[in-house]
């Protein structure tokens, strides 16, 4: 496949299994984060790896922060509504053997504004997700409730004022997916010639 090729092909796979992939594997993901455009090379964004027993930590946070939101004077749901999202949090991160969480780390900079470092560190989840794939693995890009939620940011270290990009689920491919058509780029797109 040329380069081209594999970037036309891009696509997502959800449902991943062991074996994760291993020391070197993840270092070129890393590797290949770190390698975006960087607006005066701030490299605002920060990388969480989470595997083996670190799945059932970040389970645990989910947990934690689905019993807050429930504990609530305002909260609505019934107990078996309770019960159902707390087990479904609780699997969330088995999903696949590998997280990657991607965060911002703003800095102050008088030329690059917030939203170029949250950009920067989106480029980030997405090289990251090419990598994974690049070594044969399977990679989704998720977020959800939880990514906005302030217990998760907190356990996982992540300040108030940064955001949390992505949870990059990686791991090897169930079974190979069709590869889905593409995207028309027609109504997005006008010239200026
Ligand atoms: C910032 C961001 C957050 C996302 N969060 C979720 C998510 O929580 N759940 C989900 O099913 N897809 C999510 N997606 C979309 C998937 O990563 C994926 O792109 C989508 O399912 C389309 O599949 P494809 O990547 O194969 O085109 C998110 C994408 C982005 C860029």
């Amino acid at each position: 496949m040329t380069n081209l090729e594999f970037l036309l092909q891009r696509q997502s796979n959800p449902q991943l299994t062991e074996p994760a992939p291993n020391k070197t594997v993840i270092e070129n993901i890393l590797a290949a984060g770190m390698r975006v455009p960087d607006h005066a090379g701030l490299k605002p964004w920060h990388f969480t790896v989470v595997s083996g027993e670190g799945l059932q930590r970040l389970s645990d946070l989910y947990v934690d922060a689905f019993k807050d939101i429930f504990s609530k004077p305002d909260n609505q749901a019934t107990a078996e509504e309770i019960e159902q999202k707390l087990a479904k949090a609780k699997k969330m991160p088995f999903r696949a053997p590998l997280i990657i969480v991607i965060s911002t780390k703003l800095q102050a900079h008088e030329k690059v504004p917030e939203v170029e470092q949250v950009v920067a560190a989106g480029c980030c989840a997405h090289a990251m997700q090419m990598a994974a794939t690049a070594q044969g693995f399977g990679a989704m890009w998720r977020t959800g409730d939880l990514a906005y939620n302030n217990i998760v940011k907190q356990g996982l270290g992540v300040a108030e004022q940064d955001h949390i990009i992505g949870f990059l689920y990686i791991g090897t491919p169930c079974r190979e997916l069709p590869l889905k058509p593409s995207r028309s780029f027609v109504p997005h797109v006008d010239y200026w010639q």
